[in-house]
């Protein structure tokens, strides 16, 4: 039914579903409760999002919300190309601050499941690149938090090939160092 992949740190999924190809087209179960279960991955959705970004080079992340509004997220791309980044901020954690990258991408359909727990960020590497993803927790602009992309003590090895564009939200996010995890 799906493919599930570990990536190195605790609970971040690769997730590639089946894609049924015809004359018509193709058809793809994107999202299935008890094949995730299955999988090892218990959660209940309450919110989809959907995001476009005009070019590649676009930087959105690291964000994360904070307890009792701690969000484990779907993640996947309709259109272009990301590189999806998670990163471990639970403070107990012996992987704490580090990072895992993965490709994620229409033509590659597959999917990332980043638990609670992780800041979530992306690159576009495509321009005109659309991101769809499922989350456990409502939107909560109280508990919203972000954490800088470039932070040095995490290292994220992002596919640049200059300057990010980035929202003013993120150029004055904080470093890891100095982050209020709630953790
Ligand atoms: C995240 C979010 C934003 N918004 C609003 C707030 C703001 O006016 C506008 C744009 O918000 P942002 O700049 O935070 O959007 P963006 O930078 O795309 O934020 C997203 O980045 C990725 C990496 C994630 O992991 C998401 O959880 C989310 O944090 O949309 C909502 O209404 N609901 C939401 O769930």
């Amino acid at each position: 039914m799906l493919e599930v992949r570990p990536l190195g740190l605790e609970g971040v999924l690769e997730i590639i579903p089946r894609k049924h190809a015809d004359e018509r087209g193709f058809f793809s179960e994107v999202w299935r409760e008890d094949a995730l279960k299955d999988a090892g991955v218990d959660v209940t959705f309450v919110q989809d999002n959907h995001s476009f970004s005009k070019t590649r080079g676009v930087v959105r992340g690291l964000h994360f919300q904070l307890p009792p509004f701690a969000q484990d997220k779907l993640v996947r791309v309709t259109r272009g190309a990301i590189f999806d980044v998670a990163v471990d901020i639970r403070r107990d954690s012996s992987t704490y601050g580090r990072w895992v990258g993965l490709t994620v991408s229409a033509a590659q359909w597959n999917q990332i499941f980043i638990p609670r727990g992780f800041a979530h960020g992306f690159l576009t590497i495509e321009d005109g690149t659309e991101v769809v993803y499922k989350v456990s927790a409502p939107y909560s602009p109280q508990h919203d938090r972000g954490l800088r992309f470039d932070d040095p003590a995490i290292g994220v090895d992002w596919p640049l090939d200059g300057e990010p564009l980035l929202s003013s939200k993120d150029t004055a996010a904080p470093l890891l160092a100095d982050l209020e995890t709630g953790s």
